[in-house]
């Protein structure tokens, strides 16, 4: 059994209800749920949460142990295989995801950052914790003006934004914007009301909203914490743009709570089963999640394996171009071919990863989209909305290999981050398999600016 935190105390963290900041507005703070009054200690101490845990029930919940993805066809024969599943047996057990006594941290700390990301689509303010001391931030794409001025109580809080973003506004030099996901912070000027800071925060807008200023950008103070307030809001799916100010209270969520959310090395099988498709009708569908993180990162094995080194493809999702049939992109063509190319091979392993728009979400992408029709492109769209250019972690894709057993692949792709990041968390890319596919009137440019501005091969 494991003690996780007093239920007053988990309720009461996101967003900071009843923390007293001093005079809010009552019917604001009602709406948000941040009006309840502060309990006192004495009445939080005796009521904790208790949660079983999972080891000391035998294994994860009653999913079936994880067998991993490696031997030989037939080998122990069909009959001992589970109904329906490609079960090969006497293999290496699955990594488990962490040594068992750190996992009440882990846990505790990685709910508090998935509570948090729910706040700030929600327009809650969320306080983070750095080294140098806390910062509260409200979300201007998710807030609104009356929320705003609930923030302001005492003085006009700050702006935060991203120095790709800062940069399109000329308030931080190039050097700044070669990150383009680090922290600016912008001085509230008397104009800079919730208008103006939308303005502020979306670049599509750049051209019909001709923006007010003069803007001065601040020194970052509590960089730490600013720069983890960004990285939430790219989990989230929301722009990177923040009004933010100071924070006192203890309930802070520490930036160490973000890193644990998404750690990878948290993923394991959640389910596998068979799934004929069009290119092989006897694939299998492994499924993959953590216990906090949202998305869940699918496997498809094609084939039987053959003893030699699998031909694997990193595809990162694509809704428009997967299931919409996009032009605008080479994916859905990518996806097809790839799996012909593992049947034409004999084996092989498609990760679905749920990297939407290299790791900005669907509604990110798309703005990105509309910043290409006003003439941007793929890699300055990311930039001038304050996102890092790919913003994928491929360590998700090194943990679902090593959970099937496989640390020696061939891999499908032509850009070289992909296997350098492969290569970096242990699995070793035996050959590098280029995958072009012939370009269309609508992608050229997008396949132009792969090649000729983030390094890929083609
Ligand atoms: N942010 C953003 N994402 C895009 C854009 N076009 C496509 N994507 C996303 O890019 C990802 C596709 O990249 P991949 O094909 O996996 O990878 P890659 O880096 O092109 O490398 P390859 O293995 O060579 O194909 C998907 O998540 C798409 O949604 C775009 O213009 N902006
Ligand atoms: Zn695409």
């Amino acid at each position: 059994m494991r003690r996780v935190e007093p239920q007053a105390a988990a309720r009461r963290r996101q967003p900071h209800a009843g923390r007293g900041r001093g005079a809010g507005t009552p019917a604001i703070g009602e709406r948000l749920g941040r009006s309840r009054p502060p309990l006192r200690p004495a009445a939080r101490a005796p009521l904790y949460l208790v949660e079983l845990s999972r080891e000391g029930l035998g294994g994860v919940g009653s999913r079936p142990a994880a067998r991993p993805y490696v031997g030989e066809r037939g080998r122990g024969g069909d009959r001992d295989r589970a109904p329906g599943v490609r079960g090969l047996p006497e293999l290496a057990e699955a990594e488990r995801p962490h040594p068992a006594d750190d996992r009440v941290h882990a846990v505790s700390d990685a709910r508090a950052a998935a509570r948090a990301i729910d706040a700030l689509r929600r327009g809650w303010p969320v306080a983070i914790a750095g080294v140098d001391g806390a910062i509260e931030v409200l979300a201007i794409e998710s807030g609104d003006a009356n929320r705003l001025a609930a923030f302001d109580v005492g003085e006009p809080a700050d702006v935060l934004l991203s120095a790709g973003r800062a940069a399109t506004l000329k308030l931080a030099n190039q050097a700044d914007a070669a990150v383009p996901d680090a922290p600016v912070r912008i001085a509230r000027a008397p104009w800079l009301d919730f208008a103006a800071a939308t303005a502020l925060a979306d670049p599509q807008f750049d051209l019909a909203t001709p923006l007010k200023g003069p803007f001065r950008a601040v020194p970052v103070d509590r960089a730490d914490a600013a720069a983890a307030a960004l990285r939430l809001a790219r989990i989230a799916g929301i722009l990177p743009a923040f009004f933010v100010r100071w924070y006192e209270g203890t309930d802070a969520l520490p930036i160490a709570a973000i890193d644990a959310h998404e750690d990878a090395g948290r993923l394991a099988i959640a389910a596998r089963a068979r799934l004929p498709v069009a290119e092989a009708e006897d694939a299998e569908i492994v499924a993959f999640r953590t216990p906090e993180a949202a998305g869940e990162h699918v496997a498809l094995l094609i084939g039987q394996p053959t003893g030699a080194p699998p031909l694997v493809r990193l595809h990162s999702e694509c809704l428009t171009g997967d299931a919409l049939g996009s032009l605008k992109c080479d994916c859905g063509p990518q996806l097809q071919a790839a799996l012909r190319a593992m049947r034409a091979d004999g084996w092989g392993i498609l990760l679905y990863l749920r990297q939407e728009g290299r790791g900005i979400g669907l509604v990110n992408k798309l703005r990105a989209y509309a910043l290409q029709d006003q003439g941007f492109d793929t890699v300055d769209a990311n930039t001038r909305l304050g996102f890092a250019i790919d913003a994928r972690d491929f360590g998700v894709a090194a943990r679902m290999l090593k959970l099937l057993g496989q640390t020696r692949i061939r891999l499908l792709t032509n850009n070289p981050e992909k296997v350098a990041s492969l290569e970096a968390a242990g699995i070793a890319v035996a050959e590098r398999v280029p995958h072009k596919l012939p370009p269309n009137p609508h992608n050229e440019r997008y396949l132009a600016t792969k090649r000729d501005r983030t390094g890929h091969q083609l």
